[in-house]
């Protein structure tokens, strides 16, 4: 198998890598019709499998697992999770024969072998899906021709899909159909189906394709989104406790640091959550982001060039064949460091504090959304799509550090993602050595040392214009608009 993406000639790579198209609501008048009475399967019940399966129940939807035969004769936890929440559990060959729509929610290093096995049972003319498009772009997987081949995919991890549903919302979805797979032309009608299931439709559907999707979707998890906050926590904390601060302390600022500070971006993106700070804050948070973004931008471009010409899934799948050896010993070394081990204290901080003893918290999130969507929008990837996989899933990812810090975070996000963290963070880590030799706890732990709130006029005019001004603060808006008037009607 080729790398699919690498095989397209430039201008069709470019044409796919751009499509991007937001939908209007009215697209989703039909709901879930072109599913209706319809048999879904879906493989796997972890993260995605689980809470998809749950919102597509609850929206009226015909659905069942099939696992492979150990996890159900050893009632695994995937066993467990379908099971006990009344959903029919199958092998491969009792239930993908009966399947009209077969959803492939397994690891991604598992979908070749997954979709092996399950090709040559499918029915004449179904449809598979996936939430991620990595089997059909990076590893160039062929489908046989009778088979449509969808992708419906959550911009978030899937506890946050299931949480939304049950508030009556949904969280923001990609959706695309394979071109090489859409043998009866119905694939679009069914991921609008699938993505409306979901509750996808009520946060905003991006109409667009295989191929952007995974190039932006491993760029966010790679650097924002999971990559600089592992980064950002150890350096933060080390530094703490190299200053003096006390360890539980420190601990707990970085814990719940980036949740409540991210919940600031998502009401009112990077601006408001600079607003936050005091003036003198505010100015130092973005001299310091400013700094970050001079040092940090190398290492966002290596990371979105080597995701556009394969060498990040070349290195990943590599790693596969080794038995995930690097996956397996980044994963120990995060829970060896002395912030994952240290225990919190009892000490209660206030809202306000996360923000005035985390100025370099702050910064480093400035720093790396911005990073992230510049360097997306430049490699031709649509500003929605940069936003959601930028901006968007920060406060997200977020939470799962305030659950269980980077344990959480990183059993939450995908394999493919973790790995992607990792990845970033071993290079993230030495190349911000100097700038962290001249921090102190004025920008971490203690707050700045100011009797007043007194700043020069024309500095605080030229920052709060750099900041409302930059594009991801635009396309943000519009975004964000969009969700809030559909929250209402709910
Ligand atoms: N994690 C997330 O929040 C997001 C994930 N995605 C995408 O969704 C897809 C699913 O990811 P995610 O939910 O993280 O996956 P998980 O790691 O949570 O999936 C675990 C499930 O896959 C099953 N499984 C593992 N290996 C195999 C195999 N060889 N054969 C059959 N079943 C297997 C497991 O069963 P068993 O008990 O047998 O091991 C279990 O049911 C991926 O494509 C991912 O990129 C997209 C958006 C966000
Ligand atoms: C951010 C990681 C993610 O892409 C996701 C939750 O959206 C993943 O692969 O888990
Ligand atoms: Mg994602
Ligand atoms: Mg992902």
């Amino acid at each position: 198998m080729a790398n699919y993406f690498n095989t397209l000639p430039l201008r069709e790579q470019l044409a796919q890598l751009a499509q991007c198209e937001f939908m209007d609501p009215s697209e989703f008048a039909d709901g879930v019709d072109a599913l209706k009475g319809k048999k879904l399967v879906i493989v796997g019940c972890g993260a995605q499998g689980l809470n998809q399966g749950l919102n597509l129940r609850d929206s009226g939807l015909d659905v069942s697992y099939t696992l492979r035969e150990s996890a159900i004769a050893e009632r695994r936890q995937s066993f467990l999770n379908a099971s006990e929440n009344g959903f029919t559990v199958g092998t491969y060959e009792e239930l993908i024969p009966t399947a009209d729509v077969v959803l492939n929610l397994t690891p991604d290093k598992q979908h070749t072998a997954v979709v092996n096995a399950i090709m040559p049972l499918m029915k004449q003319g179904a449809t598979l899906a996936y939430s991620h498009g990595f089997n059909i772009v990076e590893e160039g997987m062929q489908i046989r021709e009778d088979l449509t081949v969808i992708m419906v995919a959550p911009k978030c991890p899937g506890s946050e899909v299931r949480e939304e549903y049950k508030r009556g919302f949904g969280v923001p979805t990609l959706i695309a159909v394979h071109p090489e797979n859409d043998p009866q032309g119905h694939g679009l009608a069914q991921a609008k189906a699938y993505a409306a299931g979901t509750g996808g439709h009520r946060a905003g559907v991006l109409k667009s394709s295989f191929i952007a999707e995974v190039k932006s979707d491993l760029m966010g998890e790679q650097t924002i989104l999971c990559g600089m906050l592992q980064t950002g926590s150890l350096l933060c904390f080390d530094k703490m406790v190299e200053k003096g601060i006390d360890a539980s302390y420190a601990s707990k600022l970085i814990q719940y640091g980036w949740e409540v500070i991210t919940e600031a971006l998502k009401y009112g993106g990077v601006t408001n959550m600079l607003d936050r700070l005091s003036n003198p804050a505010k100015v130092k948070a973005f001299e310091l982001s400013e700094e970050l973004k001079t040092i940090m931008r190398p290492l966002y471009n290596k990371h979105m060039d080597d995701i556009i010409s394969g060498e990040f899934s070349r290195g990943m799948m590599a790693d596969w064949a080794e038995d995930d050896a690097k996956l397996l010993a980044w994963r120990a070394e995060t829970a060896e460091t002395a912030f994952e081990k240290q225990q919190n204290t009892d000490q209660e901080i206030s809202e306000q504090a996360f923000f005035d003893q985390g100025i370099l918290m702050v910064a480093m999130v400035k720093a790396g959304v911005e990073l992230a969507f510049e360097t997306m929008t430049a490699a031709g990837i649509i500003a929605e799509s940069a936003y959601y996989e930028s901006l968007h899933e920060t406060p997200l990812i977020a939470n799962t550090i305030a659950r269980k810090k980077l344990f959480e975070m990183n059993r939450t996000i995908s394999d493919t993602a973790e790995y992607g963290c990792y990845l970033y963070n071993h290079a993230c880590l030495p190349l911000l050595q100097d700038f962290m030799k001249d921090i102190d706890t004025d920008v971490i732990g203690k707050g700045l040392d100011s009797a007043s709130n007194q700043v020069d006029n024309q500095t605080l005019i030229a920052v709060n214009k750099a900041l409302r001004e930059h594009p991801v603060e635009i396309i943000g808006s519009k975004l964000r608009g969009y969700m809030s008037a559909m929250k209402k009607i709910v």
